[in-house]
């Protein structure tokens, strides 16, 4: 796949593409369907298959210190669309000049005239340009006047409703993380470098190995039934484990993170990567009366976990 930028002076190998539209955080089921039409249009087309997505997400560029809202970042997001076989990722960088065009001058300067895209496909719920005042029958009047195809993905629900980041992130907040999977089709993760923390937990009995959570839409804090991928090194590999993601009261410390602690596992991964799946939610984080309470409770954390993990 290759991710392109700079969209003004683009290669003419790169123009022509069959694309979707849209911001794609979470890459849910919503967002596999829209790029499944894509992929049957380009197929039939002749011509690649391709994403035109927006670097920062517009809602940062909207509100200037919003509260960390993103399902992935920008890097995770790539790789995924990667894997579903995109071969042209448009990553527009969302700026003033890029937020300031009307839906006339998006179609006109972006999609017709920059990329060059023989298609589009977006959502029936899709809003574009200036205010968000472009509908999908404008899309599709600009697509007859200026040259490209237009196809309208309906839109894909469940029992509560249409499929979105949004309710996604609703329902990680909401501690329901099996409901999160459903509509990504694959568990909510967590990914990234491990980072060193204060080195208690091995004194407690469970090493935990950090991550950071900044940047990420915050899961309920709590602790979780978790599947881990350590993706580099000696370590490389699967397993099971429980995560403790917040504040941890018990310390008095105040930047959220994720620490898991990986069953039957001894070692060190520093700098590794490593991928923690949410596959339930437990409990709360608590602050105990005194460290043996939280050992005994972290003990009861585990059993539970492993037993919901060996039916996973
Ligand atoms: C299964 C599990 C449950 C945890 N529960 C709590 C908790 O309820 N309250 C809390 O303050 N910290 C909790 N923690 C976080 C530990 O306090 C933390 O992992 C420990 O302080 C080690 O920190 P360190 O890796 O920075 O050395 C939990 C950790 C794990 C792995
Ligand atoms: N449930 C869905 N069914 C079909 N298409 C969808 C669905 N959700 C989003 N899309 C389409 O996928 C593309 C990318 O969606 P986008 O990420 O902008 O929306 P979203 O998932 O609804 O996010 P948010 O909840 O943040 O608005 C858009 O073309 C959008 O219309």
């Amino acid at each position: 796949m290759r991710i392109i930028r700079d969209t003004y002076y683009l290669d003419p190998t790169d123009r022509g593409a069959a694309a979707a539209i849209g911001n794609f955080d979470g890459v849910h089921i919503g967002h596999q369907a829209v790029i499944d039409i894509t992929r049957k249009v380009a197929r039939d087309l002749g011509v690649p298959l391709g994403i035109m997505t927006f670097e920062p997400h517009p809602r940062s560029y909207f509100s200037k210190d919003p509260k960390p809202f993103r399902l992935m970042n920008a890097e995770a997001k790539a790789n995924r669309l990667a894997k579903l076989g995109v071969e042209k990722l448009y990553e527009l960088p969302f700026n003033a000049a890029l937020a300031a065009l009307t839906p006339r001058a998006f179609a006109q300067t972006i999609i017709a005239d920059q990329l060059g895209l023989a298609h589009v496909v977006v959502g029936a719920d899709f809003c574009f340009g200036q205010g968000r005042a472009g509908t999908t029958d404008d899309l599709q009047a600009f697509g007859t006047e200026m040259g490209f195809g237009v196809t309208i993905s309906p839109i894909v629900t469940n029992d509560a409703g249409a499929v979105s980041s949004t309710a996604i992130r609703r329902a990680l907040s909401e501690g329901r993380p099996r409901d999160a999977a459903a509509m990504l089709d694959h568990w909510h993760r967590i990914e990234g470098e491990v980072i060193r923390g204060e080195q208690r937990g091995r004194d407690l009995g469970y090493p935990t190995a950090n991550m950071s959570i900044a940047g990420l839409h915050p899961p309920k804090f709590g602790v979780y039934a978790v599947k881990v991928d350590v993706l580099n090194g000696q370590h490389k590999g699967s397993y099971d484990g429980a995560a403790s993601i917040g504040v941890r009261p018990m310390f008095g410390e105040n930047t959220a993170n994720c620490e898991t602690f990986i069953f039957d596992f001894k070692g060190d991964l520093y700098g590794a990567n490593l991928s923690v799946a949410l596959v339930d939610y437990l409990r709360p984080e608590l602050k105990f009366d005194g460290l043996d309470a939280l050992i005994t409770q972290m003990d009861a954390d585990c059993a539970q976990a492993r037993e919901i993990l060996a039916h996973v």
